[in-house]
């Protein structure tokens, strides 16, 4: 009936060496039950009181239905309980955004603490190994709140002692499977506490259409797509140079021309400048007349133009030495954005060593010391290894899409971005489901948030290239 204490299982412990025949009978001290009555007694008060201050409203429900079946009888009771259920239902008609944040997942997050978390967190727990079972004693981490929003339940949990993130990154799958989610992803709150994120439904499994071009020129952050939790994804490409990998059909081309849209208003205000390397003659070919002058498609006008970018770098560092650190768009000194596509066709796949070698040493001296003066460089890869792409890390912002193969994943995002669940790998190849999924590392945050790019299509490429053209590269 009771809980087996520590001690009891001395009781019968027997030495089994036959030449001694020495019967150990170790003292055994018993609980005295009324103690063990009155510690439950006690668990239980503590309980009750805890449950009162965390949710003061569902306790107050019971207490005051059941004063007014007391007083007034089980009639009066009833009609209160059937005026209230009423009400809350003509709250979500009504206005279902306020219901839901202030009712709706509010009652869901009780409801998923109580009959998914507190119900499975002693088995899980156990079986991942991230508790322990020890001469009768669980040591478990602590389940702290669960917040539920549209998409996500959000755990908070207290690791044990002696924990770390690691423990819990390396066990995803057992937490995921374990509550029955498709996924989880963990970060850090704060010392020894964990949140949780068990996704309830996926807010980016359909495509998003092109976003609205900015009604005020802009350098950035440009929206280009949405991230899980339902907030724009702003992408800052000024002051920095971005880094896209993916795998052939991930999508690439969706960021790189979203955010060529959203500079597009910029560029016609003559504070952006476009210039693109389209060594695939694929991508960008589409809407050349954007880009004007300053487009290339062959390895010898892609090293040109490169050069080109190197030398309005050089002569903007001279100018601003000594008199200003940062750069500010201006009709005299645009922001310069070199677009690439496909970067390894211009250094790891070109077969002209001494051009590879002049692409690489321009596409080097822009990410160290273009941005500072306004120069960025965006990128696209398919192949995010070293040896296709060895000046990867000067890139500060990566961007994976779907990605072949589990390793290249911290090869893009860092190390211990997939521990903690950018899982780059999973991703659909299913055009409609994963194109233009995938995940970035944010600039106020280690932890990799799931985005998606909005798909600009070939008849609004055409609608740009027709009310821009010759804007976006503009000398
Ligand atoms: N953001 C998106 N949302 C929905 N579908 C998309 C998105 N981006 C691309 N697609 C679909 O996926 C297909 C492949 O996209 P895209 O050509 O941009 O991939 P990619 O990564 O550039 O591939 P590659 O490296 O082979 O050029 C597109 O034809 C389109 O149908």
């Amino acid at each position: 009936m009771f809980k087996r204490l520590p001690g009891d299982e001395a009781r019968n412990l027997v030495s089994t060496t036959p030449d001694t025949a020495v019967v150990f009978r170790p003292a055994v001290v018993t609980t005295p039950a009324i103690l063990t009555i009155v510690i439950l007694v006690w668990r239980m008060l503590a309980g009750l009181v805890r449950m009162i201050w965390r949710h003061p409203i569902a306790a107050l429900v019971p207490v005051t239905l059941g004063a007014v079946w007391y007083v007034y009888g089980w009639p009066a009771a009833a009609s209160l309980s059937g005026t209230v259920v009423l009400a809350l239902i003509s709250w979500a008609f009504i206005d279902r955004p306020s219901f839901a944040r202030l009712v709706g997942f509010r009652l869901l997050a009780w409801w998923r603490l109580v009959w998914v978390y507190r119900r499975h967190w002693q088995p899980v727990m156990v079986v991942s190994g991230l508790g322990r079972h020890l001469r009768g004693r669980d040591y478990l981490p602590r389940l702290g709140r669960v917040t539920c929003t549209s998409w996500a339940d959000l755990v908070t949990v207290r690791m044990l002692k002696g924990q770390a993130v690691k423990d819990w990154s390396d066990r995803l799958d057992h937490l995921a499977q374990g509550f029955g989610a498709k996924s989880c992803r963990v970060a850090l709150s704060r010392a020894g506490h964990l949140t949780l994120t068990f996704p309830r439904s996926d807010p980016l499994a359909s495509p998003l259409s092109a976003l609205p071009m900015p009604q005020e020129p802009t350098v950035g952050p440009v929206e280009i797509g949405k991230q899980e939790d339902g907030r724009p994804w702003r992408l800052k490409v000024h002051g920095t140079h971005v880094l896209v990998a993916g795998a052939t059909g991930a999508g690439k081309g969706s960021i790189i021309w979203s955010v060529i849209r959203t500079l597009l208003p910029a560029a016609r205000a003559g504070l952006v400048e476009l210039w693109a390397l389209d060594p695939k003659l694929m991508e960008l070919s589409y809407g050349r007349d954007l880009f004007g002058e300053r487009y290339a498609a062959t390895p010898e006008e892609c090293a040109d133009l490169l050069d080109e970018a190197v030398s309005v770098m050089q002569k903007r560092a001279a100018r601003f030495a000594g008199l200003q650190r940062s750069h500010t768009p201006t009709v005299d000194d645009p922001f310069v954005l070199v677009v690439v596509d496909e970067v390894a066709f211009l250094t790891a796949y070109q077969s002209d060593r001494q051009l590879r070698q002049r692409i690489s040493a321009a596409l080097a001296t822009l990410t160290t010391q273009g941005r500072a003066v306004g120069v960025g460089v965006l990128a696209a890869l398919q192949d995010p290894r070293k040896e296709v792409m060895n000046i990867r890390n000067l890139f500060p912002d990566k961007i994976a899409l779907r990605l072949d193969e589990s390793e290249q994943v911290d090869m893009v995002l860092g190390d211990g971005a997939r521990d903690r669940g950018a899982l780059a790998d999973h991703i659909s190849p299913v055009p409609e489901l994963g194109a233009g999924v995938g995940y970035v590392r944010l600039e106020a945050s280690p932890e990799p948030v799931r985005v998606r790019a909005a798909y600009v299509s070939d008849t609004d490429i055409r609608a740009m290239a027709d009310t821009y053209a010759s804007h976006g590269g503009a000398a």
